[in-house]
């Protein structure tokens, strides 16, 4: 893709775009994003297109990406023609209205290496964008510097998503991993693996929660008060409605230094493999912090040594081993420092791989260990890590808070006791996430604050209330997060009617004993109460929940798990990944709370394993089965809201091409000559327009696919040769975050065959 907006005049996808050229908003808004789903996209968004064009329903594209989004945040620096609107602030207007029809991909949510190395590219590109300010030294590089963090993390979902979350696997994705199971990794009775969590002084343990009252809603004020009376402004304006539920935590930095040395000690004794599993993306400022502490504590005697000159030279541990070995070379004493570090890592426990072939270790990139999909792996394969010699081994997972560490805790300990799940029996557990408007954590960034002095950190609310308050040290990590009370609402109702839909068992993983949970309960007790429907749910501990889930679904029974944003994210990678094998088959629907519908495309992220693979040679494995779900789901949410019959045939048909897509074995697999992303479209098309051309409810769009459904059949093996002649070789994309359209579209469009019957629609 080229770096302009798709909608942009001049861009390049924009001319097969043409439901874009009118000024209507289009029916559907597909979303442009990075890595393994956008090049998915070069080669499935031309057949979504043009089919949905055929049927008189347009799709058009918002870029959401990475580069995308950094070329939008900085107009003035760039030459008009590089310039690009700002898709995602008007995708978030969009969220906000009842026409909202949109498919979301998975985006990156960017670290600091990843924002820098995005950078890099754009500049050697000829983007004359700003270096990210590591350590901004005076006004202008503050702005500069925000206006990366607005970009940097989680930036994309918290404010696309104005509704909460249904995740589930479709009847048919689940009907087929029933019958064609995934491995799993076998557990042994005294696997090593363990869980480790702080035992106190962490976020969980620190916790307190308000409900606000009409009086204290309004304007409050996050201040620091010293020792001696003096107050800094943490954050001088933050907004609440009544009814909010507001909390403040903090982790201290000493209990946190103290744990990860124990860890050190531990694992070493134990002779199994350290790895710290957090989420630095999407709790973007605390966890990049966590992620520091762990860099320099495993690397404490080196940093005895050398602290104070590496942060004369502004490096920080917070990007990571990665980034710091990079900039400890560059220093006049770099081989004396770098020899340090060899001799402490000698000494440390063996650290779990990201790539031991390439020498990634587990704190080389805060975003290459991201807790949600990195534990559920790990489970997968029997309680594995991979060590640096290459070889799965016994791992301590360390989760420095224990709010959630426990479902981790609970889990494994279950595997321990009763061998690993079997994906051929076992049912399913579905997800009710409380996640719009930046509900809990998700929405903490801008509130989360490393504690400068010692002192009080304190909310002071409108009417002067002061309930939410703690004694703090240098360098603890604060942070207050809010709820507000329409989502809640939301969510609970949302609760009743997935539980009503499926019958089955529903439990709100909430912990009484825990300051947040236990004002949600305030809420959820009476709102099921006046449901009458009180007695169809159970309200458990995470780690009860967790037990019971597993124990449900080990007989093949169905659950729903109701919970808050962050086990939202964890559960809806965890459960999939056991039952069907990756979370990317998954439906993902979030309902907007003013009416609209968004279709999220599976539960994982963007895969940049994948394009590696792709590049090397030139094998794309992405599944794009949670593309097809999504699409199916929009286009007849489309029919229903816009009462358009031709969109309703369209989406049944996705649903027969997706069934087809799984009865045939046609999804992508994992080597190169088997069938591989590009193909798995074909084979989707095909279907899709078979499907299409044996309806009788439309005699015109039966009369336009019934050619194309004959041209694919009859062409197939053309098509298919055409897609694999490129195969195991290397494939130039032009770039990484910012690839080169016409070389991206001539690997992901490589049938010119595929193409030309395409294009008759
Ligand atoms: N909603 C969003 O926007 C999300 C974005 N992200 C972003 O994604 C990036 C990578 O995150 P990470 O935690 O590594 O998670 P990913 O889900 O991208 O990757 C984990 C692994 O899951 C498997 N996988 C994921 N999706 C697919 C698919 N469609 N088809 C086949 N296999 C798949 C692959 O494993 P294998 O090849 O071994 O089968 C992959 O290596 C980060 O930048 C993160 O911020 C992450 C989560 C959600
Ligand atoms: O927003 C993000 O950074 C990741 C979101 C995610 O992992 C999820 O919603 O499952
Ligand atoms: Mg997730």
């Amino acid at each position: 893709m080229d770096g302009k907006g798709l909608n942009s005049p001049d861009s390049h996808l924009k001319d097969r775009n043409s439901p874009m050229t009118n000024n209507a908003t289009p029916d559907i808004i597909y979303t442009k994003v990075d890595e393994a789903p956008q090049l998915a996209s070069v080669s499935l968004l031309p057949v979504i297109q043009s089919f949905a064009k055929a049927a008189g329903v347009s799709v058009g594209v918002k870029d959401i990406s990475l580069a995308g989004r950094i070329i939008a945040a900085f107009p003035e620096n760039l030459r008009p023609d590089q310039r690009q609107p700002d898709d995602l602030a008007e995708l978030g207007q969009l969220v906000k209205s009842p026409n909202a029809n949109v498919i979301k991909l998975p985006n990156i949510s960017a670290s600091v290496p990843q924002l820098v190395a995005a950078v890099k590219e754009l500049q050697a590109k000829g983007y004359a964008i700003p270096d990210y300010p590591q350590d901004p030294a005076n006004d202008a590089e503050k702005a500069i510097r925000a206006r990366f963090d607005a970009i940097k993390g989680s930036a994309v979902n918290p404010i696309l998503r104005e509704g909460n979350s249904d995740r589930r696997a479709a009847v048919a994705v689940k009907n087929y991993a029933m019958s064609n199971p995934h491995s799993m990794g076998a557990w042994a009775p005294d696997s090593k693996t363990i869980v480790s969590t702080m035992a106190g002084n962490d976020f969980f343990s620190n916790e307190k929660s308000v409900t606000l009252t009409a009086e204290q809603a309004g304007d409050a004020r996050i201040e620091l008060v010293g020792a001696d009376g003096s107050i800094t402004v943490l954050k001088d304006k933050v907004s609440y409605t009544a009814g909010t539920v507001v909390d403040a935590t903090f982790m201290s930095a000493k209990a946190l230094d103290a744990f990860l040395a124990e860890q050190i000690t531990l694992t070493k004794d134990a002779g199994i493999l350290f790895s710290i599993h957090l989420k630095a993306t999407m709790m973007k400022v605390s966890d990049p912090i966590i992620f520091g502490h762990a860099v320099k504590v495993f690397l404490q005697p080196m940093f005895d040594t050398y602290g104070a000159t590496l942060a004369a030279a502004g490096i920080s541990p917070n990007s990571g081993l990665g980034a710091l070995l990079d900039q400890v070379a560059a220093l006049p004493q770099g081989a004396e420092i770098l020899a340090a570090i060899d001799a402490v890592m000698a000494e440390r426990p063996a650290l779990y791989m990201v790539n031991s072939d390439k020498g990634i270790t587990n704190l080389h990139v805060p975003s290459d260990v991201i807790i949600d999909a990195s534990i559920p792996a790990l489970i997968r394969a029997g309680g594995k890590g991979w060590g640096p010699d290459g070889k799965a081994a016994d791992t301590n997972c360390i989760i420095p808070d224990s709010s959630y560490a426990p479902i981790y805790d609970e889990s494994v300990a279950y595997f321990k006791e009763t061998g690993a799940l079997d994906p051929r029996t076992a049912g399913t557990v579905q997800n009710v996430g409380l996640m719009a408007q930046k509900a809990e954590e998700y929405g903490s960034h801008p509130t989360t604050f490393e504690i400068p002095h010692a002192g009080t950190a304190r909310i002071v609310f409108a009417n002067g209330d002061i309930v939410l308050e703690h004694a703090v040290e240098a360098g603890d990590i604060w942070r207050s997060a809010s709820t507000k009370q329409a989502p809640i609402e939301d969510w609970v109702k949302l609760a009743i009617s997935r539980q009503k839909a499926e019958g089955c068992q529903a439990i709100f993983w909430l912990d009484a004993a825990r300051a947040h949970d236990a004002e949600l309960i305030k809420y959820v007790e009476p709102i099921l109460a006046a449901a009458g429907v009180a007695d169809k749910f159970q309200i458990m501990t995470p780690r009860a929940a967790t037990r019971v889930s597993l124990e449900t679904i080990r007989k093949g029974k169905n659950s729903i798990a109701i919970s808050g944003n962050v086990l939202r994210d964890y559960l809806t990678d965890l459960f999939p990944i056991l039952e069907l094998g990756t979370s990317a088959k998954m439906l993902s629907i979030v309902k907007l709370m003013n009416g609209g519908g968004m279709f999220e495309t599976g539960a994982g992220g963007s895969a940049p394993k994948h394009v590696q693979q792709l590049a090397e040679e030139n094998h794309l494995r992405w599944d794009s089965l949670g593309e097809f779900c999504a699409l199916g789901e929009s286009l007849k949410f489309l029919a229903e809201t816009k009462d358009n019959d031709k969109a309703r045939i369209l989406g049944n048909a996705v649903d027969r091409a997706t069934q087809g897509v799984l009865d045939n074995n046609k999804s992508p697999q994992a080597k190169v000559g088997q069938t591989d992303n590009r193909a798995s479209h074909y084979f989707f098309a095909l279907y899709w327009a078979q499907a299409l051309a044996t309806q009788n409810e439309d005699s015109s769009l039966l009369a336009t696919f019934a050619p194309i459904a004959r041209a694919l059949e009859e062409n197939e093996a053309a098509i298919l040769a055409e897609l694999s002649t490129a195969e195991g070789k290397p494939a130039d994309l032009g770039g990484y975050y910012l690839t080169d359209a016409d070389k991206t579209e001539s690997v992901m469009r490589a049938s010119p065959t595929l193409v030309k019957i395409l294009s008759v629609l």
